[in-house]
């Protein structure tokens, strides 16, 4: 049996009006066309705290709600697309909070990879692990050609990577490529991105970005919303599934690994290199 969710019956084209909301930490717009703009705007770098990735599961389940033709997802941001995880969220934490942070974490892979309505990207700056992985959900990505880079670089913050994030760039890229990327936490330049399929194509600007997104998403004009949403499911399924069943498992790993005193200083050097960095500006 398939979830409930994913059969969607028809596509509503609503005004414009009438579903754009802004959070604190988001922006949601639809346009004339029926087709959501979902902006991430914590400043200064995006990086998921609970609140943020609680606001966008929320604002996932309202485009879905309201029978969206489709989401692009991009950044307020004019250089990062999303700086990841917040790391501050992950040092000397407190052991509740990081529990939220990974759930949270969880529950807005899940909710976009299973997206029932057509999705894209417009990555409009750098894309660093967390950055990476909702690109990674999403159905196309673009990105803004420039000194950007997009990967999941975990291991090189001490984080192992999880196994249904492995599979979700393995849906995208070769095992080989992935495998070579992920164990030693490399990031790709925006013409090696492109070069190994992580990204679809290149824009030469954000609204670049934005229109090739909308572009993708009006392939879908003439497909039934069934037909989509069942076959995305049927090649998504091998991820979500084991995911569902290993939640706690991956839960109390990513709780166990992030408090491993070494995991700890690593996160500290890390926060100190971003504040020399900071400083040095
Ligand atoms: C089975 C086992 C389970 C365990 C599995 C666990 C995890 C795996 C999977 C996935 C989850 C995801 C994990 C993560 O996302 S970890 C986070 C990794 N992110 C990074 O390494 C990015 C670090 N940041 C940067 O590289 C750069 O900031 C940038 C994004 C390239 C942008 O550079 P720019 O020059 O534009 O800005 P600054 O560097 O000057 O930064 C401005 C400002 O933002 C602060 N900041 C940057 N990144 C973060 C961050 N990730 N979290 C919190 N804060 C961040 C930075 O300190 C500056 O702050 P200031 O106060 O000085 O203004």
């Amino acid at each position: 049996m398939f979830p409930l969710r994913l059969l969607r019956t028809a596509r509503r084209v609503l005004p414009a009006k009438s579903l754009s909301t802004t959070g604190q930490l988001t922006d949601l717009t639809v346009d004339n066309e029926g087709i959501a703009t979902l902006t991430l705007q914590r400043a200064p770098v995006n990086s998921l705290n609970v609140e943020l990735l609680q606001e966008l599961t929320t604002v996932l389940g309202q485009v879905e709600k309201d029978k969206a033709k489709g989401l692009v997802l991009t950044s307020a941001s004019p250089s990062v697309f999303s700086a990841g995880l917040d790391i501050t969220e992950m040092y000397n934490p407190n052991v509740e909070r990081l529990t939220a942070l990974w759930t949270s974490l969880q529950d807005l892979w899940a909710t976009l990879y299973s997206a029932p309505y057509p999705t894209a990207v417009a990555i409009n700056g750098h894309a660093p692990a967390g950055g990476c992985m909702m690109a990674l959900c999403c159905e196309y990505r673009t990105m803004v050609s420039g000194r950007y880079t997009i990967g999941l670089n975990e291991t090189a913050v001490g984080i192992p990577v999880p196994e249904w994030l492995i599979g979700t760039m393995c849906k995208v890229i070769s095992q080989r490529e992935a495998e070579v990327a992920l164990n030693a936490g490399l990031m790709f330049t925006v013409e090696e991105a492109l070069k190994v399929g992580l990204i679809d194509e290149t824009a030469t600007d954000k609204a670049d970005a934005i229109e090739k997104s909308k572009k993708f998403i009006k392939r879908f004009d003439k497909i039934s919303p069934i037909a989509h949403s069942l076959t995305k499911q049927r090649f998504r399924s091998d991820v979500l599934q084991p995911f569902a069943k290993n939640r706690e498992a991956d839960l109390n790993q990513f709780k166990y690994v992030v408090l491993q005193p070494e995991v700890q200083e690593l996160l500290g050097q890390i926060i100190q290199k971003l504040k020399q960095k900071k400083a040095a500006k």
